[in-house]
């Protein structure tokens, strides 16, 4: 089950769904408009591995926004810690947004109970296009959750920040060598 937009504005006022800073203008009927967080990290140009270490560059986006070139990776952020420990998070784009050509995630839209923190987005963009800070660019909906749940112990700090954590070396590796 979908929480309607009254259920998400009383579970945030009970504490049970948290979004900081709230604005029950950005209420949909079945989800929250998020806003572009401040922050941005923007991929290096040469191969992504996972087995190496890369630098990735952080930028503060100007007040005249950014532009997104394609064939770019960009980690943004939402601007708001979001997240619930009775139910499940989904991180969604806005369709208008979609139209522009910007994907917000790339096929990552799960957040798990107890998940909550500034989450980060996997921007990429069909055609140059600019994106501000505080722009209204995307939509989290929750859902309620069955069976005996387990918190995530995530590895997201408080900070509002994009974060670039991708696999573990040593997950990479054990994973290898139990299919060998
Ligand atoms: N676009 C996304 C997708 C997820 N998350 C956050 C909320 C999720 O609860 C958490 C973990 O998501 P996944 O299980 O998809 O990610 P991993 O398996 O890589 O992470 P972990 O090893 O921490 O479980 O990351 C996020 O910030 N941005």
């Amino acid at each position: 089950m979908i929480l309607t937009r009254e259920a998400i504005r009383q579970s945030v006022a009970t504490g049970s769904i948290v979004i900081q800073p709230f604005d029950e203008e950005l209420l949909n009927p079945n989800s929250y408009n998020y806003r572009l967080g401040r922050f941005l990290k923007i991929s290096p140009r040469s191969v992504l591995d996972p087995l190496a270490a890369v630098e990735w560059d952080e930028i503060e986006i100007p007040e005249d926004g950014v532009l997104l070139e394609p064939g770019r990776l960009y980690l943004g952020h939402t601007m708001e810690r979001i997240g619930s420990k009775s139910f499940v998070t989904s991180l969604i784009g806005r369709s208008s947004i979609g139209r522009l050509g910007v994907f917000l995630q790339i096929s990552a839209d799960l957040g798990h109970q107890g998940a909550i923190h500034s989450w980060t987005l996997e921007l990429t963009a069909v055609q140059p296009t600019r994106v501000y800070a505080g722009m209204r660019i995307g939509q989290v909906s929750f859902w309620v959750p069955t069976g005996e749940p387990r918190e995530y112990q995530g590895r997201y700090g408080s900070e509002a920040k994009p974060r670039e954590y991708i696999l573990g070396r040593d997950e990479i590796l054990r994973t290898a060598r139990a299919i060998r």
